[in-house]
């Protein structure tokens, strides 16, 4: 599944009820299911769900991480209004 969402889009999931985003590099991805197996912990990702988490993200990993989680977790991408009224 990909998608393009906007920066207001991903903002709407930043709790258990709506599914929780988060953005790394323009990429949107879904973590609700994932917030507990994080190895750094749910807290921490708790607190950007909803956010673009591009900085604390690439303070604590390596691209190998997105390589092996993308797949899983990747929702689609993060564009403008203009690109989603086009799908
Ligand atoms: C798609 C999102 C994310 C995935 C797939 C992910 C995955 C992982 C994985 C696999 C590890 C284990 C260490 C490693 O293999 O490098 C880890 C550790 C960690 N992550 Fe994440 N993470 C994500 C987002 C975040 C975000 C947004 C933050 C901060 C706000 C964060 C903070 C941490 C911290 C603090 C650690 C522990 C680092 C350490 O022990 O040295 N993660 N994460």
């Amino acid at each position: 599944m990909s998608k393009t969402f906007t920066a207001g889009d991903v903002a709407e999931h930043k709790d258990a009820a709506n599914g929780m985003y988060i953005i790394v590099d323009s990429t949107v991805y879904d973590v609700t299911n994932f917030i507990d197996e994080h190895p750094g912990g749910s807290k921490i990702l708790k607190r950007v769900a909803g956010k673009d988490a591009s900085k604390q993200f690439w303070k604590y990993h390596n691209e190998g991480v997105l390589k092996k989680y993308a797949a899983k977790l990747k929702v689609g991408s993060v564009g403008t209004g203009g690109e989603k009224a086009k799908l």
